[in-house]
């Protein structure tokens, strides 16, 4: 949790309650459900929470601003996010209804209000949000395609309406067919050397 403290030393009561609960409340469910893998669970701050968190450190979600967050698995980008702008409304969706499950139980037991969950695959949700989050789901070609006219027109936010996703790793191939995105180093913000190949890539989209 001080890792959380570290790069964000500003939040409130509620919100370093509820982060410093996730520990508990992860290695518990992760003894029934398999939502974290058994080697990285003990580095829940570092690479799970934290690394959602890098969003963030991109853009501040202006209140009221719509976020669906693709393949949440156990809510992640979605849950820290969620901690982070109370004022923001997310939807994590998942094609895995256990996986879900977690998600909601990890909801109710922190008191997140601000998030809802649907069992689906993304491609049949049909709804516009200001930006799309997500993290390891697949490439960028295939995710362009299941979102495609999913952000709405509106610009709410200092970053144009589209995708955020994190990824890691060279990614010139993945990304070369796309004139208008940006990469930005999460090795510029966070010291630690897991962040070292870790980057948030911002794809604005075009809405419906
Ligand atoms: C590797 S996990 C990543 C989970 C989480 N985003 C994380 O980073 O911890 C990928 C997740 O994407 C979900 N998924 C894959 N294709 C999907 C689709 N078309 N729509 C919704 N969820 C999908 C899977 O069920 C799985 O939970």
């Amino acid at each position: 949790m001080e890792l959380i403290l570290k790069y964000f030393p500003n939040l409130t009561d509620t919100q370093i309650a509820q982060f410093s609960a996730l520990e508990e409340l992860y290695k518990d469910w992760n003894t029934k459900i398999n939502v974290i893998s058994r080697k990285d669970i003990d580095e829940l701050y570092l690479k799970h929470v934290l690394h959602s968190l890098g969003i963030a450190k991109i853009i501040e979600f202006s209140n009221g601003t719509s976020i669906l967050d693709v393949g949440t698995g156990g809510g992640f980008p979605g849950v820290p996010l969620a901690i982070l702008f109370p004022n923001c409304q997310f939807h994590l969706v998942d094609s895995v209804m256990k996986k879900l499950k977690v998600v909601n139980a990890v909801c109710e037991d922190i008191g997140l209000t601000n998030v809802t969950t649907t069992h689906t695959r993304v491609e049949a949700i049909d709804k516009t949000y200001d930006f799309i989050v997500s993290r390891a789901v697949t490439a960028m070609p295939e995710f362009t395609t299941w979102v495609k006219g999913k952000v709405s027109k509106k610009q709410n936010n200092a970053l144009k309406n589209g995708i955020l996703y994190l990824k890691g790793g060279d990614l010139t191939d993945e990304l070369k067919v796309y004139t208008t995105v940006k990469a930005f180093l999460l090795s510029d913000i966070f010291e630690e050397p897991f962040f070292q190949t870790k980057k948030v890539i911002h794809l604005p989209l075009k809405y419906k």
